[in-house]
């Protein structure tokens, strides 16, 4: 999809309800650097950042101006250009089954000032950005979450779950295989360089993968701020294969561990590794480097083929594990039918959606070829359908494949209408590659 969601007007609902309570809402010119760079130092107040730097706000101004930026103004406020409310959003492609993408609404930035909370803003914000999605054709939306209390009201889901691991590497051999690719230290202006075109390899492989903006790269390999501020630490390897061609890189520091001269711990910034191969190399050298008691590798996938790659199963833990991408069907037909499915089937969906988007009955018809079309379905189930009654958060969350039915059932979050239809919806949904994001947004 091209920019044109910067130009979409500001919801009319919304800015009603908010002008009822003396508020504005509006969107914020990005091509003005002190209106932008207002907007982006509330949103840094909002979540409990300290002021940024004027360099950090000229390289934000800069990096998002894509963004559709909306702000919420208190005219009687004593600082009355700062806004009290912030959220950004943009369309973007998420990856579904089937290693294809859907453009999805990317939601971001939401903070209300400490002042103003609690009386509705967030709320009319958040049913602003999806109607505005709505409005211009977008199937889904998504987001990255702060707290899991937020947005089930809105009908999101939790689509994507992420695993923070631990490696005890004093224990973990390294039983794997050995892959005949290369590894290359290489500088993080060369990874700026490099990086996007070894993470656009991978993207379709995970369903929940969306694909980083330039700004992403300057913060994950500390460009961003001043030559003071960067860090000195971050070490970037890359893994080419037999042949020389790049196909993953580690970034990572090495941090020293107090009372114990010899033992450092390393922590994983970001693996990104297009083939079997270049896993196995980073990982590989990653898990045997010496010197290192432990790896700390935070937000990976929650079944990392790793700790099958591993003498001691026990070696490698996850230290926690919690949802990460939060989905948000906003048309059933079209978010359906662009993933494709593991077995073919008919079912038949009756979908409750408060906010009335997804709301009504729909007949999924999935083809041998794992394509699926999606009508509208007011009469009878046909003879042999699954039959299920759900929430557009169940359906949201049961969408890219991570998330069992018949668990959803057994909780009794969804209801199956015919006996076994969770189970036919698993055997259709259920993705053979567990869904990942690797950033957060
Ligand atoms: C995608 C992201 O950006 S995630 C980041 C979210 N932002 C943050 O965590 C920053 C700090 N927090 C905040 O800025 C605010 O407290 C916000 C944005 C979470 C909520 O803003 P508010 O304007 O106070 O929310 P609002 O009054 O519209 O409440 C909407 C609903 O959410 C509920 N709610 C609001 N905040 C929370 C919370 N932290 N936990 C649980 N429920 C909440 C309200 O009770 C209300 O429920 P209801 O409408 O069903 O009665």
């Amino acid at each position: 999809m091209s920019n044109d969601y910067l130009r979409a007007p500001i919801d009319p609902n919304s800015a009603q309800s908010l002008e009822a309570g003396g508020l504005r809402l509006d969107l914020v010119d990005t091509a003005d650097a002190e209106q932008f760079g207002s907007w982006l130092q509330a949103e840094a107040r909002g979540f409990h950042d300290g002021a940024a730097s004027d360099e950090t706000i000229a390289g934000q101004v800069a990096g998002l101006a894509y963004r559709r930026t909306t702000g919420v103004w208190d005219d009687t406020a004593a600082d009355a250009a700062s806004p009290v409310a912030t959220v950004s959003s943009w369309s973007t492609p998420v990856t579904v089954p089937g290693e294809r993408a859907i453009d999805a609404w990317a939601v971001s930035a939401v903070t209300v000032a400490p002042t103003h909370r609690r009386r509705g803003i967030a709320r009319a914000m958040l049913e602003a950005e999806l109607r505005t999605a709505r409005s211009l054709g977008v199937p889904l939306a998504m987001l990255t979450v702060s707290e899991a209390t937020i947005y089930g009201r809105f009908g999101f889901a939790p689509a994507v779950m992420a695993a923070d691991w631990k490696i005890d590497t004093r224990r973990a051999h390294w039983t794997g295989p050995t892959p005949d690719g290369r590894l290359n230290f290489i500088t993080v202006e060369q990874l700026k360089e490099q990086g996007p075109a070894i993470v656009e390899k991978v993207r379709l492989q995970s369903p929940g993968e969306i694909e980083p903006w330039p700004l992403f790269w300057d913060r994950a390999l500390g460009l961003t701020g001043s030559e003071a501020e960067r860090p000195k630490n971050l070490r970037v390897v890359r893994y080419d294969d037999a042949a020389g061609e790049p196909q993953g890189f580690a970034t990572y520091v090495v941090n020293e561990v107090a009372g114990d001269v010899f033992g450092h711990s390393l922590e994983v910034r970001i693996v990104s590794t297009a083939t079997d191969d270049a896993y196995a190399g980073i990982w590989r050298y990653l898990i045997e480097m010496d010197l290192v008691g432990d790896v700390i590798a935070p937000l990976r996938a929650v079944d990392e083929a790793f700790a099958w790659q591993i003498s001691d199963f026990r070696a490698a833990t996850k230290t926690r594990q919690r949802d990460h991408l939060w989905t948000r069907i906003i048309d059933v037909k079209a978010a359906l039918e662009a993933r494709r499915y593991s077995a073919h089937g008919s079912i038949v969906l009756e979908v409750s959606d408060a906010l009335g988007f997804a709301e009504g009955r729909f007949l999924l018809s999935i083809a041998d070829d794992g394509t699926a079309r999606v009508r509208d379905w007011p009469g009878a189930a046909p003879d042999n359908a699954a039959i299920v009654a759900l929430g557009v958060s169940e359906l949201s969350a049961l969408y890219l494949g991570g998330v069992s039915a018949a668990t959803l059932a057994r909780a009794g979050r969804i209801t199956e209408l015919h006996a076994g239809s969770a189970s036919a919806i698993d055997a259709s949904f259920r993705s053979p590659i567990t869904p990942w994001l690797s950033i957060w947004f």
